[in-house]
């Protein structure tokens, strides 16, 4: 059955700053506060919703951004956005980018990404297998540069539709070694938001230890 094209979602996103894709315009009510902090506090991170055809990529990253559900998206390209929010007391820079997949997970979503989100719909059981792969994949690309990221079962609220049980997507969660969320972009904001929560701290932290190990072996050398 052909999808049905919507427009993107409608207004204007907060100080939207155009990156090397299409933005998509996005709702100037923004759920986060906007509060100046100095700028050695501004951390940037880069994450990536990948998924197979109709998960809910577009219905998660609009989710996060807007806290709305539109129902309908544009799926005719990736989209990237910019985003800022206040995470316990640090401002975090974001860019999201939400990106178009057909059968496979490309390589320079890969190397874009700090951080990725697995996305998978509880009622399509080839979109849960799918991210096996694509999660060795992601490990393959990255080589010596870990790319932290989190398994979501999105359409939480089709419970009746159910393909994958929780277990099983904690099961490959733990497979993948790393974190699980089941989270409905129809109906919750908040579990959208925890999960991404997650996946930016882990980003930050593995950032941070890869800097300090950088710098103790620039210290080392110039000491010897
Ligand atoms: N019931 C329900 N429907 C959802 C949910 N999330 C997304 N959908 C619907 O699933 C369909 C696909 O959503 P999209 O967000 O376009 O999925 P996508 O992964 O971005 O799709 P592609 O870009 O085509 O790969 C749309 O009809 C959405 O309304 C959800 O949590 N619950």
């Amino acid at each position: 059955m052909q999808r049905r094209r919507s427009k993107s979602v409608a207004g204007t996103a907060p100080n939207p700053k155009k990156l090397d894709v299409p933005l998509r315009k996005l709702s100037t009510s923004s759920p986060f506060t906007f509060r100046r902090k100095k700028s050695s506090n501004v951390t940037d991170v880069r994450i990536a919703f990948v998924g197979t055809l109709g998960v809910g990529k577009s219905a998660l990253t609009v989710r996060f951004l807007t806290r709305r559900f539109i129902g309908e998206y544009e799926n005719s390209a990736d989209y990237k956005y910019r985003h800022m929010m206040s995470l316990r007391d640090e401002i975090v820079h974001l860019e999201v980018l939400d990106a178009r997949s057909e059968n496979d997970l490309s390589n320079d979503v890969i190397r874009w990404a700090d951080g990725v989100c697995l996305v998978y719909s509880i009622t399509d059981l080839s979109s849960f297998w799918t991210l096996r792969t694509w999660a060795h994949k992601i490990r393959e690309c990255r080589k010596n540069l870990v790319c932290e990221f989190i398994l979501v079962g999105n359409k939480q609220d089709l419970s009746h539709f159910r393909k994958i049980s929780t277990e099983n997507g904690r099961a490959l969660a733990s497979e993948l070694g790393c974190s699980f969320f089941e989270v409905s972009a129809a109906e919750d904001y908040q579990s959208i938001c925890d999960a991404l929560c997650k996946l930016y701290q882990e980003v930050t932290l593995y950032k941070n230890r890869r800097k300090m190990s950088i710098f103790g072996r620039v210290f080392k050398n110039s000491h010897k």
